[in-house]
């Protein structure tokens, strides 16, 4: 039995907190919201983000954040990736060098294009390198509030850091796998949230299973193609972080990526799908980031272009299909020649 302290109270924070305290840790929440930790803390619940779900009374919150990470093992960050730096800049004072370090985020950073391990080793220094883990994998919190099977990497560059985040998480519910390949795992579960943003895109449209399938699979083609790029291993996007993530996200109700990109589809205009939405849409600011960064590194990223011009500069959704239908002719296999 460990102490292990969440930092972010929303959806994803809670429900992995929940497989903490079911696996008999004693968790500690912080959430910067008094109101929450005071629910959290005399109804068990979190109304706004996991409604209709207990929560065991090993789980705890507490609004300050020193106390929340005093004596843990561990230190679990899901917030949002806008909100990771000034998050740890709260943090830095109260970390020490025995602390596993996991991030359970999707994201990257639009200006400079850093994954969240990246920004979360500027806040704290490079010393926590060998500390860090990310989570990541096809995991709707409201799927792993209700223990329904779920399965999830753990990557690190320290393999122990990863054993040490696999260990702490696993049970009969929700299975863990390790993996080495920290770049792939990251880009892998940020950038399905844009593929995510088009597959709504193209339900609210009215199209069908076969754009959808088209979307995912050409939409794995470029995330790899970035990836590789970035030195990840390309097998990595065949496993639960690539391939996995996106069919869950671009195939359920449950994904907010997806969700806010059907309202999209159907003529809503983005700052009203974002206010309606009322939690974090990651495929947003990334898709910012993945265009800048494909077209930094001469990268040919025609799906995420499509959707920047449609978030940024008003591009009417059908035209983007259409200029995807209608690119020059290529060959399938002609993006993947480099990793063979
Ligand atoms: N939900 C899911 O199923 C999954 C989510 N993720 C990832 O996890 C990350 C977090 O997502 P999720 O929990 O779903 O997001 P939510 O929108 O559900 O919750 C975000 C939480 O972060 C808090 N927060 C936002 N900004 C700050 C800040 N500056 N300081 C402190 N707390 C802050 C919010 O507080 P407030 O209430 O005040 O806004 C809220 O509690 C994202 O990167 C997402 O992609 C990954 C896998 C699954
Ligand atoms: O990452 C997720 C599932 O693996 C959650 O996706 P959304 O943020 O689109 O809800």
């Amino acid at each position: 039995m460990e102490q292990v302290a969440v930092i972010g109270a929303g959806s994803w924070g809670t429900a992995l907190a929940m497989v903490l305290a079911n696996n008999q840790h004693n968790v500690n929440v912080w959430s910067h919201r008094e109101d929450q930790v005071n629910e959290i803390n005399h109804h068990h619940t979190n109304s706004k983000y996991l409604p209709d779900v207990k929560l065991p009374s090993n789980l705890v919150a507490n609004a300050d954040i020193q106390e929340a990470v005093e004596n843990a093992k561990a230190i679990l960050l899901v917030v949002p990736t806008k909100a990771i730096r000034e998050v740890c800049r709260k943090l830095r004072p109260f970390i020490n060098t025995n602390q596993t370090l996991i991030h359970a985020s999707k994201g990257i950073e639009p200006e400079t294009h850093k994954r969240i391990s990246e920004m979360i080793e500027d806040e704290l220094g490079e010393g926590v390198h060998d500390q860090l883990v990310v989570l990541s994998g096809p995991s709707h919190a409201e799927e792993v509030a209700l223990k329904q099977p779920t399965t999830v990497t753990v990557s690190s560059y320290h393999l122990k850091s990863a054993e040490i985040a696999q260990d702490l998480f696993m049970n009969e519910h929700f299975r863990v796998y390790t993996n080495e390949d920290v770049v792939g795992v990251e880009i892998g579960g940020a950038l399905k949230n844009i593929i995510a943003l088009g597959a709504g895109i193209s339900d609210g449209l009215g199209y069908g299973d076969n754009a959808k399938a088209a979307l995912i699979t050409r939409g794995l083609a470029e995330i790899a193609r970035l990836g590789t790029q970035l030195n990840a291993n390309p097998l990595t996007f065949a496993g639960l972080t690539g391939v996995g993530d996106l069919i869950v996200t671009c195939t359920s109700q449950h994904s907010r990526n997806w969700r806010a990109g059907n309202m999209l589809g159907r003529g809503y205009v983005l700052q009203d799908v974002l206010d309606q939405m009322g939690m974090v849409v990651e495929g947003v600011r990334t898709t910012k980031a993945a265009y800048q960064l494909s077209q930094k590194l001469n990268i040919p990223m025609p799906i995420t272009e499509g959707l920047y011009e449609l978030l940024f500069d008003e591009k009417d959704p059908k035209h983007v299909v259409d200029d995807l239908m209608n690119r020059g002719k290529t060959k399938e296999l002609e993006d993947l020649s480099s990793f063979l």
